[in-house]
């Protein structure tokens, strides 16, 4: 019996040896490789082993972006996992990367859940394609250019004003923006894709924007473990059930709006909106349908959003900032002007331009850009870049350099007043920057004018609108601010209701 015992013991000891001998090669192999990948030339925090800086990373990772640069220099390497990534981190260093080898860094990369999991079957977006002929063809044929926002005007005026319009409804007058700002973002992008609203109490709202908000933080490198680490790729990984689940939900709304406006086409009852224009051509196929359609649900709503959320939350604790904006819009549209502006006013207004410009410094919400890739070699400071290279713009910290700005921790919107021409990083730089700055710029800018014109924010509690420890959650691709409620007190409700028509 006992030698049974001690020969059974003998078989599991030699077991647990091999395993451990398999576990050690199996590491010292994965980890050498790993190691193959880093950029030579380019210094960088050294990480952890499997994982390398994804853990170093889980707090502020621009923020952490920031401080590592002062050691590393202004363009650094980490390594997320496996995959090794350059992060630029200066307003020079950007101009020189970013603007000098635009077309070097006209690609994205390719990550496995996104791309292989999420995009499989109604393809990727403009702002996830990697570089190829039919996305340039995409970007071509979406009008998104200025000319083509001057035919927006329309929809930006309806919906800007039914904002505001809801704000004045709210019971008494105490309210938490985002739903509502998340209407009239997502309402404007289906009427120029799909030529039709969305109102509050549509499903499909509350649908969208959870199913988006997922599938942009699976985007990102810098949370999703799976996608940099290929060994937890397993089809049972609560990561890829999660993203097929993700998938799903999406093909079920891209379909209905889909069909909606199929069905809207048969019986030649069909608004103008860009889908049904491009269905209409001959030169489009399925797959730039889908990729102008998709990246009119995915790419503006999640910075537009989050940017008007943190800046009402910010007015809300500056009074002398409202007081100074409303004061220039009357200065603007004249004396004891009580209107709502107007929509053929683009850019009119030097100090709510301003205003809108030092939003999007302060509180940058896509910190760190989207990830390009390169598609060329290319040298910065002698050091070589191979093709291939994934690039982080820390376009927070471009935004908070000192070398462009004394004083980049306080708001102040004058500061563009006074340099109006200083670099802006928040809609990126180069080649693949933000096809939607045109719409973006002017979508703010009415809906700044219409906001000041018509209320007065504040809040009786103080809010945290500090851009970094005011954040909801570190992980997200679009930085939020946390919910909050702020009072919107008419400053002339009589006028107010007037403006509105009501
Ligand atoms: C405040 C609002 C917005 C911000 C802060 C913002 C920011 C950005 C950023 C940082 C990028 C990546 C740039 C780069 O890689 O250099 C981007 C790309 C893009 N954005 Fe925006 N965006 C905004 C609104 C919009 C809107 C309203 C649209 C229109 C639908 C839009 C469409 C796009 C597209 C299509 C791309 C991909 C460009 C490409 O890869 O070729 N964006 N945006």
């Amino acid at each position: 019996m006992f030698g049974e015992i001690s020969y059974q013991l003998n078989s599991s000891s030699a077991a647990f040896i091999l395993l451990l001998v398999w576990v050690t090669i199996f590491y010292a192999s994965y980890e050498t490789k790993r190691k193959a990948l880093r950029i030579p030339q380019f210094n960088g925090p050294a990480g952890w082993p499997v994982f390398g800086n994804l853990w170093d990373i889980q707090g502020s990772s621009a923020q952490q972006f920031r401080i590592w640069s002062k050691s590393y220099g202004d363009v650094f390497q980490m390594q997320l996992g496996n995959i090794p990534v350059l992060v630029v981190n200066s307003a020079s260093a950007a101009k020189a990367v970013f603007s000098g080898h635009s077309n070097a860094l006209c690609s994205r990369p390719v990550f496995f859940t996104f791309h292989k999991l999420i995009s499989k079957t109604a393809g990727v977006t403009m702002g996830t394609a990697p570089s190829s002929k039919a996305l340039n063809k995409g970007r071509k044929d979406t009008p998104l250019g200025k000319p083509a926002v001057r035919t927006y005007l329309k929809c930006l005026d309806i919906e800007t004003r039914t904002f505001i319009d809801q704000c004045l409804s709210a019971a008494n007058n105490r309210l938490d923006p985002l739903r509502l700002l998340q209407r009239m973002s997502l309402s404007l992008d289906l009427t120029l894709c799909w030529g039709r609203r969305i109102s509050l109490q549509d499903p499909l709202l509350a649908e969208i924007v959870k199913v988006e908000h997922e599938i942009v933080n699976m985007r990102n490198t810098l949370t999703n473990v799976q996608d940099c680490v290929p060994v937890l790729r397993f089809p049972w990984s609560p990561t890829t059930k999660k993203a097929l689940m993700l998938r799903q939900r999406r093909d079920t709304y891209f379909a209905q709006l889909n069909n909606e406006l199929n069905e809207k086409i048969l019986k030649g009852v069909a608004p103008s909106c860009i889908r049904a224009d491009l269905l209409g051509r001959d030169d489009v196929d399925e797959e730039e349908l889908n990729l102008v359609c998709l990246t009119f649900i995915s790419a503006g709503m999640a910075p537009t959003v989050a940017t008007l959320q943190w800046s009402l939350a910010f007015l809300s604790q500056r009074p002398d900032i409202q007081a100074t904006a409303f004061n220039s819009i009357r200065e603007h549209y004249g004396g004891d002007y009580k209107g709502l502006g107007d929509i053929d006013d683009d850019q009119g207004c030097a100090y709510i331009v301003a205003l809108i410009k030092e939003c999007l410094r302060y509180f940058t919400v896509a910190r760190n850009s989207l990830p390009r890739s390169t598609v060329k070699e290319f040298s910065y400071e002698g050091k070589i870049v191979p093709v291939g290279t994934t690039i982080f713009l820390n376009a927070w910290a471009c935004n908070m350099d000192e070398n462009i700005w004394s004083n980049p921790s306080t708001f102040e919107p004058k500061r563009w007043i006074e340099k109006p021409d200083a670099p802006l990083f928040t809609y990126g730089l180069g080649s693949r920057s933000c096809s939607g700055v045109s719409l973006a710029n002017r979508f703010l800018y009415i809906f700044f004018v219409r906001l000041i014109s018509a209320f007065e924010l504040h809040s009786s509690v103080g809010l945290d609108v500090d851009p970094i420890t005011g954040c909801k959650s570190y992980e997200d691709l679009v930085t939020s601010i946390k919910r909050y409620q702020v009072n919107f007190r008419a400053r002339d409700e009589f006028a107010l209701r007037e403006a509105l028509g009501r």
